[in-house]
């Protein structure tokens, strides 16, 4: 579905050079879910926004490929990757509300990803817009296609973002740490809408968080990455089962455990069972 191959990218700015991702090889087959993990600062960030064409103008692709349904991502023309993105691939960013357009009615925005890759009428377009967002669990759904963005909550908010990007029924879902900026008592309702969505229509996920116990739960393989550089991957049973690399390993460890777990812990230090 989407296989990139030796990716570097690099950031220029006042006679200064920081090549942010070296070397990325990543693969999504068909119909299954990867997850991205690493720190802050590790790269994967860059390596979906590279993917996507969405850096900034100071940010270049120096080598590599992203080959997509025939198509190389790196290579290809603006109107190309405009076509690709939110047509075949649907993006979810962090921030709704960064997504989301401030001044246009969230119908007027269902309108514009439509239009931007079909003719249809208005009423079709509201028609389709209504079944979106009734299939991510908009209640209201009328009244948010009039409303505005900054009258929703961030978790809604996230809803319309994932309804706009499954409008062109993508094969391919892109989603960059969806849940960080929400209220943590929605963050696993949204993760589960994704899944749910993307099982639905037999898509394939491209899921990056900093959350190892998310990928365990949501993806079948996973991609771990440290300073800008992929240190291993493979079959998330395989890579956390059986980690290769000491930074998975630190990776691992450092998940704290449930509660329910250090609660059993400090029960049994106290009993001394
Ligand atoms: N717009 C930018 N300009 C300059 N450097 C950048 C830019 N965006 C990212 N970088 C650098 O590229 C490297 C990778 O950053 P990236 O945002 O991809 O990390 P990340 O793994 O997504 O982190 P996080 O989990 O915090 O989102 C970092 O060293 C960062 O400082």
């Amino acid at each position: 579905m989407l296989k990139v191959s030796g990716l570097t990218t690099e950031f220029r700015g006042r006679g200064r050079t920081v090549r942010a991702v070296r070397d990325i090889s990543l693969e999504v087959p068909g119909g299954t879910a990867v997850g991205v993990v690493g720190e802050t600062g590790s790269g994967k960030s860059v390596t979906i926004r590279s993917v996507l064409g969405l850096l900034p103008s100071y940010g270049r692709v120096v080598a590599g490929r992203a080959e997509f349904e025939g198509l190389d991502l790196i290579t290809a023309t603006r109107k190309q990757l405009r076509q690709v993105r939110g047509g075949r691939i649907g993006f979810v960013a962090q921030n709704p509300f960064g997504s989301l357009n401030p001044v246009l009615s969230i119908e007027k925005q269902f309108a514009n990803v439509v239009r931007a890759h079909r003719k249809m009428s208005r009423s079709d377009i509201r028609d389709l817009a209504l079944a979106r967002l009734e299939s991510v669990q908009v209640r209201g759904s009328e009244r948010v296609l009039r409303g505005y963005a900054h009258e929703l909550s961030g978790g809604m908010a996230q809803r319309v973002v994932i309804a706009l990007a499954m409008v062109h029924d993508p094969p391919l879902v892109i989603a960059d740490e969806p849940t960080t900026a929400l209220d943590v008592t929605v963050q696993r309702q949204i993760l589960d809408l994704i899944q749910a969505q993307v099982s639905a229509g037999n898509r394939s996920l491209l899921l990056v968080t900093h959350d190892l116990g998310v990928v365990a739960q949501y993806c079948q393989e996973v991609v771990v990455m440290k300073s800008g550089q992929v240190v291993e991957s493979g079959p998330v049973a395989r890579v956390f089962g059986e980690p290769a690399h000491d930074y998975t390993r630190q990776l691992l460890a450092a998940v704290p455990p449930a509660p329910w777990e250090s609660a059993r812990a400090a029960r049994e230090e106290v009993t001394g069972a």
